[in-house]
């Protein structure tokens, strides 16, 4: 028999017990010796080291069982974080033979390891998986790796097991540590340096409230005080470990012995800074809304399927409701079709505020939502925007916060689960209603075959840049009889609807509709047949394929109930694209893990009693750092934010609250003259001073598209100052009334301009975008079309070589959406 391996084991003194008979009633085991420590990091978990006596032919490398809860665990081959971390099906056979953290038991929840009731017997740590952990690390070592590892276990095994207290309390008694041989110091160094990059120690320091920014320093402290300190056996042993994690994971326990004595102030700083950036639990956050039991409908269904409308009717029959929408343009819509339908309804939207005089019922933006204000009926529309990684905070806010005895929300069925588990937490009611489209999706799979002679009255080409929208305009209306209706995002929604009612109107030549994405919500079109001009679009940063959720949500916008025609039909302009649309249409919707949350301003000013003398910026980076999140939650992406709080800070009569607000702004941070604007706006607001437009409109229509991206840009200026006015004092901003008059001016300009417009677009950015080239995306090549302007070339047709298998080639072919 021989002494085998070294074991760490973290974990409840519960499960202890049963790990303890559950391994050495193993057959491969006969005797061991346990040291029980206390650990100073969690006191309510045991750490031991052991030696298991294992046969002679058993080959032991060193591994380590550590419960997830204080250390990493490693499942899916990703290091985790070691707070809160749990892996419940872990694989172990795979991972053994290599240093893999193991963990025993299960995690109920933050604080409570429960092994009784999924313990180790159960779950991971069955019988059956420690004697397959035990042969497989076996099986996985060499002779001669085992000869190397166990003539340098056994000499050094007495450092390893040793208490790293006990060792702490040692080295700071000793005078001096011993002089090592040149090479042995700088095997030393490199372990250190190792341990200071080392990611899963940071992390693990993490546990201690050692920051990510300090951890390099603390590490460097106790480098100098080790070094100093440490004796001939000890250093030898590292040395023999080497560079690496075993090294890292033994020196981890000494090092924080060393902090908790000599960084308690750092300690407590970021422990106040973690706790002022917490974000655990946001339904506690409202508890007005807690105090009631709401009731929450799930209209759930795809496009066209008649979510909104049904649960239109229900916010009609109320006394008092609220309708929440993604845009602007669908809270005009629905404000219009509600008074319509002589129910009166006010209009609420960051730049406008109708108050209808006996109006108990508002459309408004979802951003504007009031949580303290009573409904009976409130409705949040699109609700899988809570995922969405910018705006996605206002909708989970809305669903947590809002205080309505019934709340509907629409959308498709991405988040079904964790509004479920969201409902669960705040205790509401859920029912479900699952809607099937009224009318089918029917792809057509002979396409335009690149040929855009073959568009027909009622189609919609969907393109996804504005120089792209510009140039296939251009093309049609050359190369064919139709003319062509645009709509994109940068228009104001007054001239969107403009255009769409002009392209509804049959009685017109304005048959055909060229669009970015744009349409994929809130419009109501008569739409024969969705045409993508390619499936591929610009992300801000690099040409990425368009998500799959997207494309059938533009797709399904094809033959809406009422429209004239039986059936929706979508297909692509080029061949090569259509198996990405049918592959698109046929995926499941995601099941969304987790939803957006953002701080209030509350929650970040306590953050900043925390970090007095750092600017809005870097609090903002600060706080995405150090913000604690539980598991159905993330961040939402703020870099937009930081653009503008970065410009912002050469002003410096701000408050915190103003510069909180004014990054809110509804503003283009790619737009230099809109941000010119902005900045000029919050100077003259931090001198007090009442806020001039300044900025004129020209007198006629746009002539080419240089005169038309410019009316953008001062309709957006515009609607920054009405946002602005509304957000801030009225004084400051007191010529409101003359920015709406202005900026309606400019939506009727921008209609006209479009209606003539047959000029060749210009770029906002003229650089090229870059193309993405990542693992498993190919590479996407930009190639000249003979309609005169170049597309990116279909990634599909790249994709196709890898997994031709999988692609079914079929006819027309009715898909749901
Ligand atoms: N029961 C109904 N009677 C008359 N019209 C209806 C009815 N249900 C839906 N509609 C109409 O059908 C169209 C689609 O309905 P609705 O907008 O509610 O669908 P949706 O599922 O919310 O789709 P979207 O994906 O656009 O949100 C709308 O024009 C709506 O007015
Ligand atoms: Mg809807």
């Amino acid at each position: 028999m021989a002494r085998g391996s070294l074991f760490h084991l973290y974990t409840r003194k519960r499960t202890l017990s049963t790990f303890k008979a559950l391994l050495f009633n193993n057959p491969h085991t006969s005797s061991s010796q346990f040291h029980t420590f206390h650990d100073p990091v969690r006191p309510l978990l045991t750490r031991s080291t052991f030696y298991p006596t294992f046969p002679q032919s058993l080959n032991l490398s060193v591994v380590r069982i550590i419960s997830p809860r204080l250390f990493s665990a490693s499942g899916d081959g990703e290091e985790k974080s070691g707070i809160g971390s749990i892996e419940t099906d872990y694989d172990y056979d795979a991972d053994f033979g290599k240093n893999v953290a193991f963990e025993l038991g299960n995690e109920v929840n933050d604080d409570v390891f429960d092994s009784s009731e999924k313990g180790v017997v159960e779950n991971q740590g069955s019988e059956e998986s420690v004697t397959n952990m035990i042969d497989s690390v076996v099986s996985s070592c060499s002779i001669d790796e085992l000869e190397d590892k166990s003539e340098e276990c056994v000499q050094y095994m007495h450092v390893a097991s040793r208490d790293p207290v006990e060792l702490y309390r040692e080295l700071c008694n000793a005078e001096k540590g011993m002089k090592l041989q040149r090479s042995e110091n700088e095997v030393l160094l490199e372990v250190f340096d190792f341990f200071a990059k080392s990611g899963w120690a940071s992390n693990q320091a993490l546990a201690i409230y050692i920051g990510l920014s300090f951890f390099p320093t603390a590490v460097q402290k106790f480098q100098n005080f080790f070094r100093k300190k440490c004796s001939a056996d000890v250093a030898k042993y590292l040395v023999s470990l080497g560079a690496g994690d075993d090294a890292a994971r033994f020196l981890f326990p000494i090092f924080v012995e060393f902090c908790l004595e000599n960084f308690p102030d750092e300690m407590k700083r970021f422990r106040s800074m973690v706790e002022s950036a917490d974000l655990t639990k946001p339904d506690t956050w409202f508890p007005f809304a807690r105090a009631m039991k709401r009731k929450i409908i799930y209209h759930c269904g795809p496009t066209n399927s008649g979510k909104t409308y049904n649960a239109l009717q229900r916010f009609m029959e109320a006394k008092k409701g609220i309708y929440c929408s993604p845009l602007r343009l669908l809270a005009m819509e629905v404000f219009d079709k509600v008074n319509a339908n002589g129910v009166y309804c006010s209009l609420l939207t960051g730049q406008e505020k109708k108050r209808v005089p006996f109006s108990n019922h508002v459309a408004c933006t979802v951003e504007m939502v009031s949580t303290q204000e009573l409904y009976d009926v409130a409705i949040i529309d699109e609700i899988q925007m809570m995922s969405d990684p910018f705006r996605g905070y206002a909708w989970t806010r809305a669903l947590l916060g809002l205080t309505a005895d019934e709340i509907h929300v629409c959308g498709d069925p991405s988040v079904l689960e964790i509004v479920r588990k969201i409902c669960q937490d705040t205790g509401d009611e859920l029912y479900e209603q699952h809607y099937e489209r009224f009318k089918p999706l029917v792809v057509e799979a002979k396409t335009l075959l690149g040929n855009l002679q073959n568009i027909r009255s009622g189609d919609c080409v969907v393109a996804f840049s504005r120089r792209e929208i510009f140039e296939v305009k251009l093309a049609i209306e050359k190369q064919t009889k139709h003319r062509c209706c645009v709509i994109y995002g940068a228009l104001p929604p007054e001239t969107r609807r403009q255009q769409a009612t002009l392209f509804n109107d049959q009685s017109n030549e304005y048959d055909v509709l060229v669009a970015s994405d744009a349409v994929g919500m809130g419009l109501n079109l008569n739409i024969r047949r969705v045409i993508f001009n390619s499936l591929s679009k610009y992300n801000g940063d690099k040409i990425v394929p368009v998500p799959a959720s997207q494309v059938k949500q533009i797709a399904g916008r094809a033959g809406r109930r009422g429209c004239i025609y039986p059936d929706g039909l979508t297909t692509t302009l080029h061949l090569d694209d259509l198996d990405y649309l049918i592959e698109c249409l046929k995926q499941p919707f995601d099941d969304v893990k987790k939803v957006g949350l953002f701080p209030f301003y509350e929650q970040v000013e306590l953050f900043a009693g925390q970090l007095p003398n750092m600017t809005f910026s870097q609090l903002l980076e600060k706080f995405g750092e150090n913000c604690r999140l539980d598991g159905s939650y993330f961040l939402c992406r703020h870099d937009h934010i930081k653009k503008i709080a970065n410009m912002l800070e050469r002003i410096p009569g701000l408050s915190l609250e103003d510069r909180f607000n004014f990054c809110f702004a509804p503003v283009n941070v790619r737009d230099p003259k809109a941000m010119y604007h902005l900045h000029r706006f919050a100077e003259t607001f931090s001198h007090k001073l009442p806020v001039n437009i300044a900025m004129g409109i020209p007198r006629g229509s746009a002539q080419n598209d240089q005169e038309l991206l410019d009316l953008e840009t001062r309709h957006q200026v515009l609607s920054m100052y009405m946002w602005l006015s509304n957000h801030f004092d009225k004084e400051t901003f007191p010529y409101v009334k003359r920015a709406e008059v202005m900026a309606s001016d400019i939506a009727e300009l921008l209609g006209q301009s479009l209606i003539k417009a047959n000029w060749k677009p210009e770029s906002r950015n003229k650089g090229k975008p870059k193309t993405e080239k990542s693992e498993g995306q190919p590479e996407l090549v930009t190639v000249k079309k003979e309609i005169g302007y170049s597309r990116p070339q279909s990634l599909f047709k790249l994709n196709k070589k890898r997994d031709d298998n999988s692609l079914q080639h079929s006819h027309s072919k009715k898909v749901a959406s």
